[in-house]
């Protein structure tokens, strides 16, 4: 269900090498991976976290405060496929995230 450790290390480092600062994670769960990318990228960096339910984005949020990079993360909750439709119509939001999951 979600990124094994080893796996959030490679993430991490693989969003270093490509300097990436903009991408879309489409389904949190834990937030391990949303965690892995926020610690990854620079200040000015943007996470937009998108999760059918709150509580499972709610399950690391302490750690991702603890540590700082809250400020990166803009969550939304729902079904993905109508905040895609709602966010494409917002001509602020970047068509080109650098690296989806779920
Ligand atoms: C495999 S887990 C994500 C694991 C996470 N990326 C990680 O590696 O730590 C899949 C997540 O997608 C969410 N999800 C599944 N279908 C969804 C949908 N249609 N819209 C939004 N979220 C969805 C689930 O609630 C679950 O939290």
């Amino acid at each position: 269900m979600a990124l094994s450790t080893d796996e959030g290390q490679f993430l991490n480092m693989l969003l270093k090498l490509i300097n990436a600062k903009n991408t879309m994670e489409i389904g949190v769960y834990t937030d391990y991976s949303l965690f892995a990318t926020a610690l990854a990228f620079p200040q000015d960096g943007k996470i937009l976290a998108l999760d059918i339910n709150r509580w499972n984005y709610e399950l690391g949020l302490l750690v991702i405060q603890k540590a700082g990079v809250a400020h990166k993360i803009e969550f939304k909750e729902g079904p993905v496929m109508p905040v895609l439709d709602e966010l494409v119509k917002d001509v602020n939001v970047s068509p080109t995230p650098s690296i989806w999951f779920l």
